[in-house]
C-alpha cells in the first residue's frame, strides 16, 4: 500500500473520533440513564466504534513512516486502547460478567465479526525488537550452558547396550532388504504367467477395427468422464461452494508482495526516525547558535527597560516574578508596568488567597459533582436521580488532543514536495525555537534577578528586598528537604536483597533455577475459534450463554495483552493484576498464556507448583524468590507469572502423596500482588481445570478476572478441523466431510483435535495424500481412544461460576431485573416500583 492509502486511513479514523468525541464531551451533563439495557447498547455501540477506529489507526501506525505523524498517532492509538480497555470495564460494571455480546449491536451497524476482532499492535513487538533478540540470546547462552533440561533428558533418555542396537538396525535392514527382494520376485512371477497365458492364448482372433473401436471407446469415456469431472468442480469453485485450489507459487502472489512491502516501510521507518533524531539536534543546535545570543539580549533589554519603566511608574523598583510563576515571561503578558506592579502587590496579598478560594470551591463543586455520579450509580441516594452515569474517562483527553493536533497541523498541510514521507523541518523549529526561548529565558532571569538586587541595594539600601531574597532561599531549600525525606521514606519500605547484583546476573539465575522458561512462539491470531451469533439472543431470554472461543480471544486481549503492551495505556485504565483461565483440559489455556507472552515479549515465569518443588527452599528461600522474580519481572516488564493447575493452591486437603507442596505460596503472592501499582507491566496468569476444587474465598481474593474457556462449538471444531489439518500438511477435498465430522466431535476439545490429526496425517499419509485424498472415517479410530469432555463437566463449571462474587452480583441483578418486570405486570400498587414508575413517567412527558 502507498503513504496515500496510510494517510487516509488515519483520516477516516480521525473523522470517526471526532463524532465520538462528541459523543464523549456533550454540552450538557447527560442524564442518567435508568435502564441497564439502554445503558449497555449505549456502552457497546460505542466500544464497537473504538474498535473500528482502533483497527484503522494500528495498521496507520505500523505503516506510516513519517516521524512527526507516528508521534501523533501513537499518541492517540494509545488513547483509543486505553478506552476501549476503559470501555470493557465500565460494561463489566454495569452487566456483572466479563463476557459481553454484541450481535445485535453488530447486526444494527452492517458489520461482520471479524471487523470487530482486536488486533494486537504490532509496535509492542517491533519497537522493541533489538531489546527482545538481545534477551533471547542472553537465555539461549544461559540454557545451552545447563545443557537439556529435565523434559529434554526423558525424551531423549532411550539407552541401550551397542549389541542389542546393532541388532536392531540388522534386523531393520534385513526386513527392508526381504521387502525389495520378495518385491522382485512378485514382479518376476507375473510376468511369467502373462508369459504363459499368451503361450496358451495363441496369436491374437480379434479384427484390428474392432479392437480399435474398443479402445476408442473406452478412451472416450474416460476423456469425457475427466472433463465432467473438472468442469463440476470449476462449477463448484466459481459458486463459492469448493475452495480454489492453493497456488502452487507463493512467490508471485499480490500477498507476499504485501508482506514485503510492509517490510520495507518498516525498515523506511528506521531510516526516517533516525534522521529526525538528528534533525533534532542540529536544528537546535542552529538555532541555539544563530538566534540564542540576539534572543539573549533581546529579552535583558526588555527587561532592563521593564525596571526603568517600573521606578519611574512607582517610584521603586519592582519585584522579579519567582520561576514557578513563570518568571519574566509573564511580565510581557501585560504591558502596563504600573499595572503589573499592582497585580504582583494583590497577588501576595490578597489575590493569592482569593484564587485558592475560588480553585477549592470549584474543585468542592467538581467533587460534589462527581460524587453525585458515583450515588447516582449505587442508587442510594433518594434525592439524586437515579441511574448509570458514564464515569469520567483517563483517555479521552489523550484523544482530544491528538484530534486536535491533527486537525491543528496534519489534516491541511500540503505534503506534495515531501513525498517519502520524511520529517517536517519547520514544525520542528517552532517546536525548538520554543524550547530554546523558555531554556534561554531561565538563564537570563537568574542574572537579571541577580542585576535587580543589586540596582536595589546600590540606589536604596532598603530592607525589603534583602528580606524577599532571603524567603525566596528559604522557601526553595524547604521543598528540597521535604521532596529529600519523602524519597527516603520510599526507599527504605522496599528491601533489596540482592543490592550489588545486576539484572543480568538475576535473569540469569531464574532462567538457571528453571524460573523464568523459554516461551514457544505462538500468535494469538493461531488461537482458533469462531463467534458465536447466539450471545444477545439467549441473554435475552434468561439463558446465560457459553462464550464462545472468539470471545475468549478478546478477553485475553483486553485484559492481559493490551494494558501490559502499552505503559501509557497500564498507567492510566483499570488495573487488572491477575487472570484466572479456567476450562477443561485440552481447550488452549497453556496456548493462550503463550500467546500473550509471544504478542508482548514477555518474560515467562513459572511458578508451578509442579516447577517450584525443591526451589528455594525454607522461608528465606520464599522471601528470595518472591524478591527475585518482582525485581526481575519489573526492570524487564512486561512479565507473566505462571501458575498451571493453581486450585492446588488453594484445596483444602492436599495429598500427602503429592510431593510439590502446592501451598507454599498461598500467602505470599496475595501479599506481593498488592504491590504491583500502574507502573509495573506485570500480571499472574493461573490456569485450572476444576476451579471447583478450590476454596473460593482465597481463589478469588488472588484472581481479579476470570475467564472460562468453553469446550469449542459447532462452528469452531469446523474450523478447527479446517485449520489444524491444513497446519498439518492435509488436504481438504470433496471426498472429506469436515462438516459432519465436526458434528460428531461434539465434546472434543481443541486438544483432542491437535492429537487425532497428528496421529492421522502421518508423514507416510501425507505423501499419499494425491492418490488416496483424506477422509472423516480415518480420524474416527483415534478420537475413541480419547475421553470427550461431557456436557456435565461445562456445566459445573458454570455452576462455579454462578458462584463466584461476579457470578452472584449478575444473579442478583437478573432477579431485580425480573422483580422489576414481574412488578410492572402484576403488582403496580407497591412503593419502590410505583416510585420508579412515577419518575419514568414524568420524564417521558
Ligand atoms: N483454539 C485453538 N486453536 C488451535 N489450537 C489449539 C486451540 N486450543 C488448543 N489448541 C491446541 O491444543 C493443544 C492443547 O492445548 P493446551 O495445552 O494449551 O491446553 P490446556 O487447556 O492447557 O490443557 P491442560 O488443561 O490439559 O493442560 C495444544 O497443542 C494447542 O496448540
Amino acid at each position: 500500500m502507498s503513504h496515500s492509502y496510510y494517510n487516509k486511513q488515519w483520516q477516516e479514523a480521525q473523522a470517526a473520533l471526532v463524532d465520538l468525541l462528541q459523543q464523549e464531551n456533550p454540552p450538557e451533563p447527560p442524564k442518567p440513564e435508568r435502564d441497564r439495557l439502554a445503558a449497555f447498547q449505549l456502552l457497546a455501540t460505542m466500544y464497537i466504534k473504538y474498535i473500528q477506529i482502533f483497527r484503522k489507526l494500528e495498521q496507520s501506525y505500523d505503516q506510516v513512516v513519517h516521524p512527526q505523524k507516528r508521534r501523533v498517532l501513537r499518541h492517540c492509538l494509545d488513547g483509543v486502547m486505553g478506552r476501549i480497555v476503559e470501555l470493557k470495564h465500565e460494561m463489566m460494571n454495569l452487566e456483572f460478567s466479563e463476557y459481553h455480546y454484541f450481535d445485535d449491536v453488530l447486526s444494527d451497524l452492517k458489520l461482520t465479526p471479524n471487523d470487530v476482532e482486536i488486533p494486537v499492535p504490532k509496535y509492542f513487538i517491533n519497537e522493541r525488537a533489538k531489546n527482545l533478540k538481545e534477551r533471547e540470546k542472553l537465555l539461549g547462552q544461559v540454557l545451552a550452558k545447563i545443557g537439556p533440561q529435565d523434559g529434554d533428558k526423558e525424551k531423549e533418555e532411550i539407552r541401550m547396550p551397542w549389541e542389542q542396537a546393532i541388532r536392531i538396525i540388522q534386523i531393520h535392514e534385513r526386513a527392508r532388504q526381504g521387502r525389495l527382494r520378495a518385491k522382485f520376485m512378485r514382479e518376476i512371477r507375473q510376468q511369467e504367467d502373462r508369459e504363459k497365458q499368451i503361450q496358451t492364448r495363441g496369436p491374437p482372433t480379434l479384427d484390428p477395427d474392432v479392437a480399435a473401436m474398443r479402445i476408442q471407446k473406452i478412451w472416450k469415456g474416460f476423456a469425457q468422464r475427466r472433463r465432467t469431472k473438472k468442469e463440476r468442480d470449476e462449477e463448484m469453485i466459481f459458486i463459492g461452494m469448493a475452495p480454489p485450489p492453493l497456488p502452487t507459487n507463493t512467490k508471485n502472489l499480490p500477498q507476499t508482495f504485501a508482506v514485503k512491502t510492509e517490510e520495507l516501510r518498516r525498515k523506511a521507518q528506521d531510516v526516517h526516525e533516525h534522521e529526525f533524531q538528528q534533525a533534532l539536534v542540529n536544528i537546535r543546535e542552529n538555532i541555539v547558535q544563530n538566534e540564542g545570543p540576539d534572543l539573549k539580549e533581546g529579552m535583558m533589554d526588555q527587561i532592563r527597560q521593564w525596571f526603568i519603566e517600573c521606578r519611574d511608574a512607582s517610584g521603586k523598583f519592582p519585584e522579579y516574578p519567582d520561576e514557578d510563576d513563570g518568571g519574566s515571561a509573564m511580565i510581557f503578558k501585560e504591558k502596563d508596568p504600573a499595572e503589573l506592579e499592582k497585580e504582583l502587590s494583590e497577588k501576595d496579598d490578597g489575590k493569592a488567597k482569593g484564587k485558592k478560594g475560588k480553585k477549592d470551591k470549584k474543585d468542592k463543586k467538581d467533587k460534589k459533582k462527581d460524587k453525585k455520579g458515583k450515588k447516582g450509580k449505587k442508587g442510594d441516594d433518594d434525592e439524586e436521580e437515579e441511574g448509570w452515569k458514564m464515569a469520567p474517562s483517563n483517555f479521552v483527553p489523550a484523544i482530544n488532543d491528538a484530534s486536535d493536533t491533527y486537525k491543528g497541523v496534519w489534516a491541511t498541510r500540503d505534503e506534495t514536495e515531501n513525498f517519502p514521507q520524511k520529517h517536517d523541518s519547520e514544525l520542528i523549529k517552532e517546536e525548538k525555537r520554543k524550547e530554546v526561548e523558555t531554556e534561554i529565558r531561565l538563564q537570563v532571569d537568574e542574572l537579571m534577578r541577580a542585576e535587580l538586587t543589586n540596582l536595589k541595594a546600590a540606589v536604596d539600601r532598603e530592607k525589603k528586598g534583602k528580606k524577599g531574597k532571603k524567603s525566596g532561599k528559604k522557601k526553595k531549600k524547604k521543598k528540597g528537604k521535604k521532596s529529600g525525606k519523602k524519597g527516603k521514606k520510599g526507599k527504605k519500605k522496599e528491601k533489596d536483597l540482592t543490592p550489588d547484583r545486576t539484572i543480568e546476573d538475576l535473569y540469569e539465575e531464574l532462567v538457571t533455577q528453571g524460573i523464568i522458561i523459554r516461551c514457544p512462539q505462538i500468535k494469538l491470531s493461531d488461537y482458533e475459534g469462531e463467534y458465536s451469533y447466539l450471545g444477545t439472543t439467549l441473554r435475552q431470554a434468561n439463558i446465560e450463554p457459553m462464550p464462545s472461543m472468539s470471545d475468549v480471544r478478546r478477553l485475553v486481549t483486553e485484559f492481559g495483552i493490551l494494558p501490559l503492551g502499552s505503559p501509557a495505556v497500564h498507567e492510566s485504565s483499570p488495573l487488572t493484576k491477575s487472570m484466572l483461565l479456567a476450562g477443561p483440559r485440552g481447550t488452549g489455556k497453556k496456548m493462550l498464556v503463550h500467546a500473550m507472552c509471544t504478542e508482548l515479549g514477555a518474560n515467562l515465569f513459572d511458578l508451578s507448583p509442579a516447577n517450584l518443588a525443591g526451589k528455594y527452599p525454607g522461608k528465606d528461600g520464599l522471601k528470595m524468590l518472591m524478591h527475585l522474580i518482582y525485581k526481575v519481572g519489573r526492570a524487564l516488564q512486561p512479565s507473566v507469572f505462571y501458575i498451571g493447575d493453581c486450585e492446588k493452591m488453594f484445596k483444602k486437603k492436599i495429598p500427602k502423596t503429592d510431593p510439590t507442596d502446592p501451598k507454599r505460596l498461598k500467602k505470599e503472592l496475595p501479599k506481593s500482588l498488592k504491590t504491583i501499582k500502574s507502573e509495573d507491566r506485570l500480571m499472574l496468569v493461573g490456569t485450572t481445570r476444576c476451579p471447583f476444587e478450590a476454596e473460593m474465598k482465597p481463589l478469588m481474593s488472588c484472581y481479579q478476572r476470570i475467564v472460562l474457556i468453553p469446550r469449542p462449538d459447532y462452528a469452531s471444531r469446523n474450523l478447527l478441523w479446517r485449520k489444524l489439518i491444513l497446519k498439518n500438511g492435509g488436504q481438504i477435498t470433496g471426498s472429506l466431510d469436515v462438516s459432519s465430522l465436526s458434528k460428531v466431535t461434539d465434546g472434543y476439545t481443541p486438544g483432542h483435535i491437535v492429537t487425532a490429526v497428528q496421529q492421522v496425517l502421518t508423514d507416510r499419509r501425507v505423501a499419499q495424500l494425491s492418490k488416496k485424498p483424506l477422509q472423516a472415517v480415518e480420524f474416527v479410530a483415534p478420537l475413541a481412544r480419547l475421553d470427550p469432555i461431557y456436557k456435565d463437566e461445562e456445566e459445573s463449571f458454570k455452576t462455579w461460576y454462578g458462584k463466584t462474587p461476579m457470578g452472584k452480583k449478575r444473579a442478583k441483578a437478573a432477579q431485580a431485573d425480573e422483580d422489576d418486570l414481574g412488578g410492572g405486570k402484576d403488582k403496580k400498587g407497591k412503593k419502590g416500583k410505583k416510585g420508579k414508575k412515577g419518575k419514568k413517567g414524568k420524564k417521558k412527558k
